[in-house]
């Protein structure tokens, strides 16, 4: 039987090719130690594919986007492009403080009294929210748009839950990102200002 050997494919595996001749001890013990390292290779592959956003969010990690916060046209500040971006990119993890309900609802009361007219907590899930008022990262400044060139999206990397941006179209270089934030429907309405065509006219 033949077999495809693995060297040409990827020079930078060991080969093991052993067709028609007799291996000596120690040649063998490095083979095996080739087999172990290939088993391993194949073995994340395997659970990387399985699970693209743990590399792209991996990838992430080493290899940031650049973005800027300026004034934007929608709110106060936003958040812009200083690169292209692609379609399915990463764009940032939400980062904050991770809280229960029960915090966030004494938080909210209070940033209320101190005046503080934005809104920067997160719901990751029924009792986890993510509270980037006073501890986060440039993703804090990401804008809602009715007609958004991103979305949330909550992955799970080694049991945690994040928040992260994804891009769902290309976005330009100055251009600004934004998402929907879908907020629950309320009896007191926020005014929408992100001027996109058919903006619903109210964030809730
Ligand atoms: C996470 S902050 C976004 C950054 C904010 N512009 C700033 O300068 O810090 C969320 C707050 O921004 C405001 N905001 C974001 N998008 C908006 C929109 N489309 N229309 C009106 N206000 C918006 C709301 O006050 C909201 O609670």
């Amino acid at each position: 039987m033949k077999y495809i050997n693995h060297s040409k494919l990827n020079p930078e595996l060991p080969s093991t090719s052993t067709q028609g001749t007799s291996i000596p001890a120690q040649q063998q013990t490095s083979l095996r130690a080739g087999s172990d390292f290939r088993s391993e290779q194949r073995r994340l592959l395997s659970s990387f594919s399985c699970d693209s956003d743990l590399v792209k969010f991996n990838q992430l990690k080493f290899r940031r986007k650049r973005i800027r916060f300026s004034r934007s046209h929608i709110h106060d500040w936003g958040l812009f492009a200083m690169e292209p971006i692609a379609a399915e990119e990463m764009v940032i993890e939400y980062v904050g403080q991770i809280i229960r309900q029960i915090i966030a609802d004494m938080r909210e009361q209070r940033y209320e009294e101190e005046g503080i007219g934005s809104s920067y907590l997160f719901r990751v899930d029924q009792d986890t929210i993510i509270d980037a008022t006073k501890y986060g990262n440039l993703s804090r400044f990401i804008n809602h748009s009715c007609n958004p060139n991103c979305y949330a999206k909550i992955i799970s990397v080694e049991t945690r839950k994040k928040i992260v941006i994804y891009s769902r179209q290309p976005i330009g270089v100055n251009e600004e990102i934004t998402y929907d934030y879908k907020f629950p429907i309320e009896d007191t309405k926020i005014p929408c200002l992100c001027g996109a065509d058919g903006c619903r006219g109210t964030l809730n």
